[in-house]
């Protein structure tokens, strides 16, 4: 859709989706296109295999009950239907900026800028919050299997009685040089992680299953149809992830078979794997015992199976699988933040490629820092649910994206269409608005302060900044 002839756009111009993938190859901003199709699903797990299945699984048990297994699946289906979306807009529009870029070429510049400030939101802080709970997890690896564990004053933010928290500084800075170094060593060191937690999870599972009672099936949903909904928008958080693979866009080998390739195949690997591991959970372990421990699958294997040494085990795989959140998060928040420079809405200088490592090296150094600060001070807490709010509304856009793109440009190439649209997108649009209205006033109130922050940034330089203002062109597009 173009903008008629309007020769200054509004702030609901569209960009042209040719122009923003010509972008991608320009002087100075082009990124390397090495990743495969393997990477890239590895970084679709990686990002999601977290915090959530070696932690949250304990809140949900006690929510639903063992009916906890249901609400896996359902969780997963609502996300089905927005991976299929992303997966459609990834292949057609294979630009680093994900959500942010289909807004831009669907609902507009400002629409787009606020669906990009919300993913920094999303992206930086729960790196910051990810690398705290790495910590967190470090510590208790390192007590269950040497007996050992770091003071509080060089663990903790202030918050929690500390000075500042030295392994989240390091778990942040280590990631943003490996992420400088380059996307192809970035995604191995990757993939060796995402092999190691689905090994953990595996070992988990493979236990549980020798171990498995049915007792503890009875009764089933002891909160009924309420508890396995409510659970399932807890558990929503830990299928959070498959998104991240869209901001790979640009630098996947082959983005039109790849792109949904990943997205959809990770999606699908980690149900699987969370949908056994929470039924080897309740086989060996009742809700109770679940519910009561910060490292639930440890307590499971401890108290169904009499294996405490199994406890630095899953001790290990849960600070792998955290590192490997915070390397792909990281990388995610710098591609999409890259792509926004890009588009003139922040400091366009800042989106320049080194040309030793092909990567955006001081955008990469900036944004590590910044998070390294913040991860050193703020503690974790009420961030799982801003991250839940911020990533449902960029799965609505998401889905709004599909169904609006497929009536402006119905000619575009789509090397991967979403089935029954509209249909599937309108149910992905339902179930993320019914996930978010679950979500508490004091979180919405959060995420509008900070959205109404990023407007007046919008306003004060972006708008003046934007790419598509600056030299517009008959038509709304600059050349
Ligand atoms: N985009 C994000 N903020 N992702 C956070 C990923 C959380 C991940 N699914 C976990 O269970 O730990």
């Amino acid at each position: 859709m173009v903008n008629g002839s309007n020769p200054r756009p509004g702030i609901f111009a569209i960009r042209d989706v040719r122009s923003l993938i010509s972008e991608t190859t320009e002087e100075g901003h082009g990124l390397r296109k090495a990743v495969s199709a393997t990477h890239l699903t590895a970084m679709g797990v990686g990002a999601i295999i977290g915090t959530g299945i070696f932690v949250v699984i304990g809140e949900g048990a006690s929510v639903a009950g063992p009916a906890v297994i249901l609400s896996f699946v359902l969780a997963a289906v609502a996300c089905t239907f927005s991976a299929l979306s992303y997966a459609e807009l990834a292949s057609s529009i294979p630009v680093s900026g994900s959500a942010y870029t289909y807004t831009y070429a669907t609902l507009g510049e400002i629409v787009a800028w606020i669906i990009g400030w919300d993913l920094i939101l999303e992206y930086g802080v729960s790196v910051a919050a990810i690398a705290v709970g790495w910590g967190g997890n470090l510590n208790a690896f390192l007590d269950a299997a040497f007996g050992v564990a770091l003071p509080d004053a060089i663990s903790k933010s202030p918050e929690d009685g500390g000075v500042l928290n030295l392994p989240a500084v390091f778990i942040v800075l280590a990631i943003t040089l490996l992420l400088v170094r380059g996307v192809t060593e970035s995604a191995r060191v990757n993939l060796v992680m995402v092999g190691v937690k689905l090994t953990v999870l595996l070992f988990f599972i493979v236990v549980a299953l020798f171990n498995f009672g049915t007792g503890n099936f009875h009764p089933f949903a002891p909160s009924g149809v309420d508890g396995v909904t409510s659970a399932a928008a807890i558990i929503f958080f830990a299928y959070i992830g498959f998104d991240a693979v869209s901001t790979g866009s640009e630098e996947a080998r082959n983005p039109a078979k790849d792109l949904p390739l990943a997205i959809i195949g990770s999606l699908a690997i980690c149900t699987v794997f969370y949908v056994l591991t929470a039924v080897g959970a309740i086989g060996i372990a009742t809700p109770e015992q679940l519910a009561g421990s910060d490292a639930p699958l440890a307590a499971a294997l401890d108290q169904g199976a009499g294996m405490s040494w199994a406890a630095s085990i899953l001790a290990l795989g849960a600070v792998v699988a955290i590192t490997s959140v915070v390397l792909v998060i990281l990388y995610g928040q710098t591609r999409i933040f890259f792509a926004m420079c890009r588009d003139g809405l922040l400091p366009e200088k800042l989106a320049t490629v080194n040309q030793r490592y092909g990567t955006p090296a001081r955008l990469t150094i900036g944004l590590g820092v910044l998070i390294a600060i913040l991860a050193a001070l703020v503690p974790l807490s009420e961030i799982v649910k801003l991250v839940n709010i911020g990533t449902l509304f960029a799965f609505v856009l998401v889905n709004i994206g599909v169904i609006i793109l497929r009536r402006t440009r119905p000619d575009m190439p789509r090397p991967y269409r979403v089935p029954w649209s509209p249909v599937l997108p309108i149910l992905g649009v339902l179930f993320a608005v019914y996930l978010m209205s679950d979500l508490p006033l004091s979180t919405w109130i959060r995420f509008v302060v900070w959205l109404i922050i990023g407007l007046a940034i919008y306003f004060l330089y972006g708008y003046r900044h934007s790419r598509l203002r600056r030299a517009p062109a008959p038509g709304g597009e600059p050349r």
